[in-house]
């Protein structure tokens, strides 16, 4: 029969190490993969038992002719024969096992008195100490697809048809789960949408499910969907969604209404996908075969999209009895290769929370390695924790947490055989902060403006920027200058760099800005190219659709504690901007788009990310304090003894980077001067702290010139007196 040499061939190859079985499973011609796909599994998973077998019963020297030395096929037959459904249909194949029926269930019987165990399975299990406390006994777990059913309809059906559902309270769920015995079945503790059944339960042919109402699925692969928990209705992205569990598992908890974009990159692995969320019923799913890290956060179809589901390719070591366990040893992951996924799962996860709209990215592994978990989320959210904080996952209800090395590891849930009767397997979850918005700090901004412009005392700064409160001693150490006058300088200079300030970036090398200024107008002129293509893109409909959302609760620049913050003092014109800002990204992104020939992709994805950023935070700043940084330049500049060169760069700046560049008159001819000769020309003030040595430096600047000034006149006094005394 075709199944058993075709089974048989897809094991040597597997064995050479020529390819995976999946992928030989999926080449093949054979028609039903599942069944070629289980045997060939089994038969490597039992390869060593049915070795001992073959060799004890001189199969394979007593059908020297028909099996030519085969052994690997011996090894499917035996399989068939002993574990499998019986070796059917196949003529001379069954006539070759049959024929030494005898000798072969006398040397099993051997082996299991041997073992001190009834079945095969249990001496694989007892080979295998992962196995003997897993495999064997890993539950089956069934979600219930709510699109097609509910619980009770299902647990009513099962009932109907034999199944005895055991009561338990919930401390004793894990004893109950173990003690489960065959035509048993409960309801899971923490999810009331999956029902366990004893393990090696098989229900592939079992109605419901071949109807789609039950869909078996790990309890662990159920929890992202859970964990991200998007409302009826919600917008959501599956960015590595095949062959479409949790896709399907989302689509049931928002009811199948809402819209959910599930990219894989796979278009094979996307077919099957189809044909199982077909089978599920699930209709509000767009499948997109594409390479996630090619989506463009900011395109207006994904305006909408608050949930993000980030369910990376992995090592898969977290899954039991696992194949490449099997043909290449436990520990079968490389450092290598881990390296390379985590780098991958790295920059998926960043691409995720690119998206404008979103509020809570859940990203999961079934990796036992920290490195494709912790170390892949911490290293993210180090680069995104101004924007986004990691949530504590069921924090009363789950005791396995994240790899107790690792930071934040009570955010955290791991599942693991032993603990939690389920594959190994992460989850993480991002939520974005929820801060004041940009409006509010707009108003924090002007109050902070009317004060100051009440009292240029040092309680302004006190007040604004309580941070800065040493600074005023700064001033102290200058007695003898104006020291109002300087602060009012500084404080002109940017409110902000009092009011809102969190960090500090003084940017001014001479390359710096030259790269800058490069940028801006290659932007511009790109802009100025694809303007016209790409007028199109942004439609109408696009353009309520996004004033809509932004006039919305779920505007993620004005949420507050989750809900939206009183829009009674919304400009109109502050949302076109908004709305107008984010279409000039569109514009820029299909440049960036076009500029794929000779960038590569992580480039063209961290411009992305760049100016989505920019985009952000041009709606939060640029609006007035860009303004009122130029005004109060331009004061400042009038002002004699200190120098307030520019107001930043739009470019460079955000709510919390703000870039001044302050200078003494002469300092700043100075720079010029080394500017021309290309010359590094000052450092750049990471934080905050640096803001002191500014002060400092006006400060002796100003002291400078006042002295400066004073000599002068000291001298034309002199003249005076001397001309005086001529005369
Ligand atoms: C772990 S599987 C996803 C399983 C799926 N979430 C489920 O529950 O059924 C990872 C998937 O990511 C896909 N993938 C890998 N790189 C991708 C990329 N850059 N963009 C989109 N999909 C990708 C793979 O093809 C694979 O189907």
């Amino acid at each position: 029969m075709f199944l058993y040499v075709e089974a048989a061939r897809i094991i040597s190859q597997v064995l050479k190490k020529k390819s995976s079985i999946k992928n030989l499973v999926f080449s093949s011609t054979y028609e039903n993969k599942k069944q070629l796909y289980a045997l060939t599994c089994e038969c490597l998973k039992f390869s060593d038992v049915l070795d001992k077998i073959l060799e004890g019963a001189r199969l394979l020297e007593k059908e020297k002719e028909f099996l030519q030395g085969d052994r690997i096929l011996a090894r499917v037959l035996l399989y068939e024969f002993l574990l499998g459904k019986g070796v059917q249909h196949a003529g001379k194949y069954r006539m070759c096992i049959m024929g030494h029926r005898k000798e072969i269930n006398s040397e099993m019987r051997k082996i299991l008195e041997k073992q001190g165990v009834r079945n095969l399975r249990d001496v694989v299990y007892n080979h295998c100490p992962d196995n003997a406390t897993t495999g064997h006994t890993l539950p089956k777990y069934v979600r219930v697809n709510q699109i097609k059913t509910d619980t009770n309809t299902v647990i009513e059906n099962f009932q109907k048809n034999g199944w005895k559902l055991l009561k338990y309270k919930s401390s004793n769920f894990r004893e109950t789960v173990e003690s489960l015995r065959e035509g048993e079945f409960m309801q899971d503790a923490h999810f009331p949408d999956l029902l366990v059944f004893p393990g090696g339960t098989d229900l592939h042919e079992n109605e419901l499910c071949v109807t789609g109402e039950i869909i078996q699925q790990d309890k662990a692969s159920c929890i992202p969907a859970h964990v991200l928990n998007p409302e009826e209705g919600a917008e959501v992205i599956d960015c590595c969604a095949a062959p479409g569990n949790k896709t399907s598992h989302v689509a049931s908890l928002i009811r199948n209404k809402g819209r959910i974009y599930a990219f894989d990159k796979d278009a094979r692995r996307m077919s099957t996908m189809k044909k199982l969320i077909g089978i599920a019923g699930v209709s509000c799913v767009e499948c997109l075969c594409q390479d996630f890290l090619t989506v463009v956060p900011t395109d207006p179809k994904y305006s909408m999209v608050e949930y993000v589901l980030v369910d990376p390719s992995c090592s898969g070591s977290g899954i039991v009895n696992r194949m490449s366990q099997i043909t290449d040893g436990k520990d079968s992951v490389s450092d290598q290769r881990l390296h390379q996924l985590s780098k991958f799962q790295i920059s998926i996860l960043k691409h995720a929370l690119r998206f404008p709209g979103v509020k809570r990215v859940v990203y999961s592994t079934c990796s036992i390695h920290p490195e494709e978990n912790e170390m892949v989320v911490n290293e993210v959210y180090s680069q995104v924790s101004d924007q986004f904080e990691l949530v504590e996952i069921m924090p009363n209800d789950w005791l396995e947490r994240g790899a107790p090395e690792h930071e934040h590891s009570q955010c955290f849930i791991r599942l693991s055989p032993d603990q939690s009767l389920t594959n190994g397997f992460f989850v993480s979850c991002f939520e974005r902060r929820k801060i004041a918005c940009s409006f509010d700090s707009l108003k924090k901004t002007n109050a902070c403006k009317k004060k100051r412009k009440k009292s240029k005392s040092e309680t302004f700064i006190k007040e604004c920027g309580d941070n800065k409160s040493e600074s005023t001693d700064t001033f102290n150490q200058f007695p003898d200058i104006d020291n109002d006058q300087i602060r009012n300088e500084i404080s002109n200079a940017d409110e902000n760099a009092f009011g809102d300030l969190l960090s500090m970036k003084h940017i001014d090398s001479s390359v710096e800005k030259k790269k800058q200024k490069r940028k801006h107008e290659e932007y511009d002129s790109n802009i100025g190219r694809s303007e016209g293509r790409n007028e199109s893109n942004i439609n109408a409909a696009n353009r309520k659709k996004k004033k809509k959302k932004i006039k919305s609760e779920k505007c993620f620049q004005c949420t507050e504690n989750g809900k939206n913050t009183d829009r009674k003092d919304t400009n109109t014109d502050l949302i076109d901007k908004h709305v107008q800002l984010s279409e000039q990204s569109n514009i820029q992104e299909n440049r960036i788009e076009s500029e794929s020939e000779y960038c590569n992709k992580e480039t063209i994805n961290e411009k992305r990310w760049e100016h989505g950023k920019e985009v952000e935070n041009e709606i939060s700043t640029s609006e007035q304090s860009n303004e009122v940084a130029k005004q109060d330049s331009k004061q400042a500049k009038k002002r004699k003894g200190l120098y307030i060169v520019e107001d930043y760069p739009k470019r460079k700046k955000s709510d919390a980077t703000i870039c001044i560049n302050i200078h003494s008159e002469k300092e700043k001819k100075k720079k010029e001067r080394k500017q021309k000769k290309g010359e590094t020309v000052s450092k750049i003030n990471e934080n905050v702290d640096d803001l002191d040595e500014i002060i400092l430096n006006i400060a002796s600047a100003a002291k400078h010139d006042l002295e400066k000034k004073q000599k002068r006149k000291k001298k034309k006094k002199k003249k005076k007196k001397k001309s005086v005394v001529g005369e």
